[in-house]
């Protein structure tokens, strides 16, 4: 696979262009904004969502979706909740049987679907593969080392995507848990607001971990409705994801946990950024599955109260931690 499409020009898709590129392939970058694919051609540079980084000259960007019809692998990367709208643009300029890597994190909120669904209904003769793990995209476009999950079905597969895109410096974990490998980079971006509410609120780096553990106990509890396999939740796009946004401010969801924490108002710190942060989205559908399939997920919750409820940051954190005490293992 020489030639590589990625369809999405925000921080992700800008930073798995470079990789890409950086691995000896020929990238088109589509771009949702026209500015931003001048911005890449002319100067090299994607100065609104990933500034200050240089990007190699075999990426070409664009904002017509028919260049992307010479690509022999497809990168998904535009935010979930626009995914389907983008793919269904997408579906006249593809051909059968192209793989199709999502690298976004996030559940349809109108219709609880995986990505991997949507890509299935918009996209039905690509072969949907999930690129997905602890992998924040500055230090990825700078060429640090990362290391992520790849799940497609067929391993054969894996085998070509993991020959055209791997390095030494990007690692790629096959597996064949397509599902399993969604479940992780949606839930650990709920769980990274909760982390940056404990640190707005000065609550300690012993209430971090527990949010990142309790948390990775609701992962693993969610994942069981859609079968996600355990060993993935506990591999990098489960775990490892959850650690990584768990743990540093360069997520734009602990930012915004933070944030909120420290008294602001969602609408106010959402009005100053034009990056998302999936996991105030994914914090609504995950609300309803958990609802609708009685899972147990007190955290996720919490955020869900104080970002669609409007609920008093404090009044959540003295509920969350006045509930009876319970069993470790359910
Ligand atoms: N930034 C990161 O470090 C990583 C991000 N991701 C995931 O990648 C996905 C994309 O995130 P980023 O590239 O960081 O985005 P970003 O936050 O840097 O930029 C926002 C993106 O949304 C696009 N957009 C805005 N309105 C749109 C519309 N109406 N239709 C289509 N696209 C529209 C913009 O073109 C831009 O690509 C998300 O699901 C995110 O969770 C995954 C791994 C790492
Ligand atoms: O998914 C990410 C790192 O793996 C990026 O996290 P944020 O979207 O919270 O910045």
């Amino acid at each position: 696979m020489q030639r590589i499409g990625v369809v999405g020009a925000g921080a992700w898709g800008t930073a798995l262009a470079n990789a890409a590129a950086r691995a000896g392939r020929q990238v088109t970058l589509w771009a949702h904004e026209p500015d931003v694919a001048t911005d890449i051609n002319r100067h090299r540079l994607n100065s609104i969502f990933l500034p200050g980084i240089h990007l190699r000259e075999e990426i070409t960007a664009t904002h017509d979706m028919a260049d992307l019809a010479v690509c022999e692998a497809l990168l998904l990367v535009a935010p979930a909740q626009h995914m389907r709208a983008v793919t269904e643009r997408l579906r006249q300029h593809v051909s059968p049987g192209i793989p199709a890597l999502i690298c976004s994190k996030g559940i349809e909120v109108a219709t609880g679907k995986l990505m991997s669904v949507v890509i299935a209904d918009t996209l039905p003769d690509a072969v949907p593969a999930i690129l997905s793990g602890p992998t924040f995209a500055g230090e990825v476009a700078r060429g640090l080392p990362c290391a992520l999950t790849l799940a497609i079905a067929d391993e054969t597969l894996a085998d070509q995507i993991t020959a055209s895109l791997g390095q030494p410096t990007f690692r790629l974990y096959s597996s064949t848990d397509v599902p399993g490998a969604q479940i992780g980079g949606a839930i650990k971006n709920v769980m990274a607001i909760a982390s940056g509410m404990v640190a707005g609120l000065q609550l300690g780096e012993n209430a971090r971990a527990a949010v990142i553990t309790r948390g990775l106990a609701e992962m693993m509890r969610f994942g069981q409705a859609f079968d996600a396999r355990r060993e993935t939740l506990m591999g990098l796009s489960g775990l490892g994801d959850l650690i990584l946004t768990c743990s540093s401010l360069q997520s734009r969801n602990m930012s915004l946990g933070k944030a909120l924490g420290e008294g602001r108002r969602f609408e106010d710190i959402m009005a100053e950024r034009r990056s998302v942060a999936e996991g105030a989205h994914t914090v609504e559908v995950v609300e309803t599955i958990a609802r609708d399939h009685g899972i147990s997920m007190p955290i996720a919750h919490s955020v869900f109260r104080i970002l669609k409820d409007g609920a008093a940051v404090n009044e959540v954190v003295r509920d969350l931690l006045e509930r009876p005490f319970t069993r470790e293992i359910a």
